[in-house]
């Protein structure tokens, strides 16, 4: 008998071949109140469990005795309780860089529809609101020759950078929890403290992880620091930003604009009162949403599974560990 994997996500065929050259697979494509009891029951058999958005904690830990490897197809971890699995010494991998690029194109979707009110002006020309007359009305903001502030100077954050700096001539600067002097130096960028960096920025971009230190990072105060011109932009996670502070200061016009891809409850509430206001632009966590790049996130997730689960010492075979 092979070794029993859960799948919780949709694989294309060939990924799901190739697990199954190797395992018994256990596949429930999509969570639900209704899945939920065959996932729980699986887990008493399974070492491996592959997929996203599933909440990987103490309780169900203890429904997995067998359980070796948790692949996320994701780069963020933080529905994994990590210190639940260290206890059981249980793998985690995740997919990190090869949706870089993609997640910064997005920053700048978002940065220049924000700016330049995209979605607010496509509903006036379809509407038939259009009035020659009233162009000045639809004036934005530049982007390019800006003051860009990156939360988070990670693997993302520097993909971020790179458009900034040499595509759009803007002025980097950035928060980190470490020195980056080769980012300073590619990209004439600098590292500055929280306050400072929001007061002095045109556009705010926050792509930080969620952890206990970045849990409501931007709130009240920090939306007051920045500039009655600026626009924020979260693709990060959505509990790292007060989003009745954010909803306050678009609405008092505090801030000029922005673009949200996460939230602190996804789907967002369809009654946010985010929702009701022009000066936003809301997206349904798409950062790393192509067809190629989920393609190569889904392949990196079967590698990780299939290396620590099978060969978890072959330093030959790649494997993206968190712990
Ligand atoms: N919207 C979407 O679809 C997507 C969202 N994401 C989100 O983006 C996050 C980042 O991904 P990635 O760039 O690969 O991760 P990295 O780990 O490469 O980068 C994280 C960065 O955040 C910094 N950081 C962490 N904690 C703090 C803190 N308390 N204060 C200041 N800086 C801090 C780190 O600093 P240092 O380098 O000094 O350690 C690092 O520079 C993911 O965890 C996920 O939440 C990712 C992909 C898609
Ligand atoms: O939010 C997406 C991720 O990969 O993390």
């Amino acid at each position: 008998m092979k070794p029993v994997v859960i799948i919780h996500a949709k694989l294309p065929d060939a990924l799901l071949r190739k697990l199954e050259a190797h395992f018994q697979l256990v596949i429930v494509e999509k969570l639900s109140a209704e899945t939920m009891p065959l996932l729980r029951q699986q887990l008493a058999t399974a070492v491996g469990i592959i997929g996203t958005g599933l909440r990987v904690d103490e309780a169900l830990l203890q429904q997995a005795p067998l359980l070796k490897v948790a692949s996320t197809i994701s780069v963020g971890y933080d529905q994994y309780d990590l210190s639940a699995l260290q206890r059981r010494q249980i793998t985690l991998t995740h997919t990190p860089y090869v949706l870089n690029d993609t997640v910064a194109d997005l920053a700048f979707a978002l940065m220049l529809a924000a700016a330049r009110r995209v979605c607010e002006l496509n509903a006036v020309v379809k509407q038939g609101q259009w009035h020659k007359q009233s162009e000045s009305g639809y004036f934005g903001v530049d982007l390019h020759h800006k003051t860009l502030a990156i939360l988070g100077m990670g693997r993302i954050g520097q993909a971020i950078a790179k458009r900034a700096y040499f595509g759009f001539d803007m002025k980097v600067s950035y928060s980190a929890r470490h020195d980056k002097p080769e980012v300073d130096r590619t990209f004439q960028a600098q590292r500055v403290e929280l306050d400072q960096l929001l007061s002095s920025a045109d556009f705010v971009v926050n792509i930080l992880p969620s952890t206990m230190e970045t849990q409501n990072l931007i709130g009240e105060k920090q939306f007051a620091l920045m500039k009655p011109s600026a626009v924020f932009i979260n693709l990060g996670r959505g509990n790292t930003v007060d989003e009745q502070a954010l909803y306050r200061a678009l609405k008092n016009k505090q801030i000029l604009a922005a673009g949200l891809d996460v939230y602190q409850s996804e789907p967002i509430a369809t009654d946010s009162p985010l929702l009701t206001l022009d000066n936003i632009v809301c997206l349904p966590h798409i950062g790393s949403a192509t067809a190629e790049t989920r393609f190569a996130m889904q392949s990196c997730a079967v590698d990780n599974l299939i290396n620590s689960l099978l060969y978890p010492n072959d330093p030959q075979k790649t494997v993206y560990r968190v712990n």
